[in-house]
C-alpha cells in the first residue's frame, strides 16, 4: 500500500531504494545508527520528498494526497517525544483526531482517543500533563496519539490506513514493549499497515512479517525474518558478530558477541 520506487535522498544518504510496504502486516526497518531508517520513515510517510523517485500511497503519489486526507488515513510516530507547550494528555492524543473536525461526532473523536490510550495502556495517565509524565509514558502517550489519528471503529470500507513509527518502543521497559509490539502485531492482523524502524532484532524477528535491513543508505537484505537477518549480513551491517539460533518453528534468536 506505500511503494517506494528507487528513491534517493543525499540529505539522510539513502541510495536507490525500492520497497513494498503492505497493508495488514508489520514491516521492520533494522540497520545500525545512521542507516538511514529515520530518513526512510520519512520519505514513506510523505513528509519530506526524495530528489529522484517516486513514493506512492493507495496507489496514487503520497504527495498528491490532500493534506487531510492523507492524515485520516496515515499516521507518523516520530523518535522525538518533545511537546513544545504544556498540555493535559487526554488533550494531546485529541490533536491526533484534528483531521476529524466537523466530520465526526465529539463522541467518536473521544471514544477514539479513550480506546486508543487503552491499548497503549496509558487510559490512567488521561488527566496528567504530559510535560510531568515519565519517558516510557510520553511514549506510550504519543503511541496512542497516532494510533488515534486514523482510528475508524468497525472500519470495513476498504481505504488504506498506514502506521509509521520511529523506534516507538525505544524508551520502554520489557512488559510495555511486549505489549505494545503485540499490539502493533494485532493492529496489522485487523488491516492496518505497520511499519517501524527497531533496534531490537529479537522483536523484529518475532513480530514482523517483513524485515528491512538497512546499511548505509542501501537495503542490505529484506524478506521474512528467517531470511533477511541471517548471521552473515547481520554481523556485516552492524560491525559485531551475529550469532543466530533457530529452534524449530519459533523465532529465531539473535545474539551479538
Ligand atoms: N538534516 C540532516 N542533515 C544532514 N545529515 C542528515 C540529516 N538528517 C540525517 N542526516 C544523516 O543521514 C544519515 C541517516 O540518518 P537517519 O536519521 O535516517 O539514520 P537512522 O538509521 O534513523 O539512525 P538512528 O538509528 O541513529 O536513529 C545519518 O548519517 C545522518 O547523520
Amino acid at each position: 500500500m506505500i511503494t517506494a520506487r528507487n528513491i534517493r535522498r543525499r540529505i539522510g544518504g539513502l541510495e536507490d531504494i525500492s520497497l513494498e510496504v503492505p497493508a495488514g502486516a508489520c514491516t521492520a526497518i533494522i540497520g545500525p545508527n545512521g542507516a538511514g531508517k529515520s530518513t526512510l520513515l520519512d520519505l514513506l510517510a510523505g513528509r519530506s520528498r526524495a530528489d529522484s523517485g517516486a513514493v506512492e500511497f493507495g496507489g496514487q503519489p503520497i504527495a498528491d494526497w490532500a493534506p487531510l486526507d492523507l492524515a485520516r488515513r496515515r499516521a507518523f510516530l516520530p523518535q522525538s517525544l518533545e511537546v513544545a507547550f504544556p498540555i493535559r494528555v487526554m488533550d494531546l492524543v485529541m490533536l491526533g483526531r484534528s483531521p476529524y473536525h466537523g466530520r465526526v461526532s465529539a463522541q467518536e473523536d473521544r471514544a477514539a482517543a479513550e480506546t486508543a490510550l487503552r491499548l497503549t495502556d496509558a487510559w490512567h495517565l488521561r488527566d496528567r500533563a504530559y510535560q510531568r509524565i515519565s519517558g516510557g509514558e510520553r511514549q506510550r502517550v504519543q503511541l496512542a496519539r497516532v494510533i488515534a489519528q486514523i482510528w475508524r471503529p468497525g472500519s470495513q470500507d476498504g481505504e488504506p490506513r498506514m502506521l509509521l513509527l520511529d523506534e516507538p518502543t525505544a524508551s520502554l521497559d520489557p512488559g510495555h514493549r511486549l505489549a505494545v509490539m503485540r499490539l502493533l502485531r494485532d493492529l496489522a492482523i485487523a488491516g492496518i499497515g505497520v511499519v517501524l524502524a527497531l533496534h531490537d532484532l529479537n522483536d523484529a524477528a518475532r513480530f514482523a512479517d517483513q524485515v528491512v535491513l538497512l546499511h548505509q543508505g542501501r537495503i542490505l537484505s529484506e524478506g521474512g525474518p528467517a531470511d533477511a537477518m541471517q548471521a552473515e549480513v547481520l554481523t556485516s551491517a552492524y560491525g559485531a558478530e551475529a550469532e543466530v539460533i533457530r529452534a524449530g518453528d519459533a523465532a529465531p534468536v539473535i545474539v551479538f558477541r
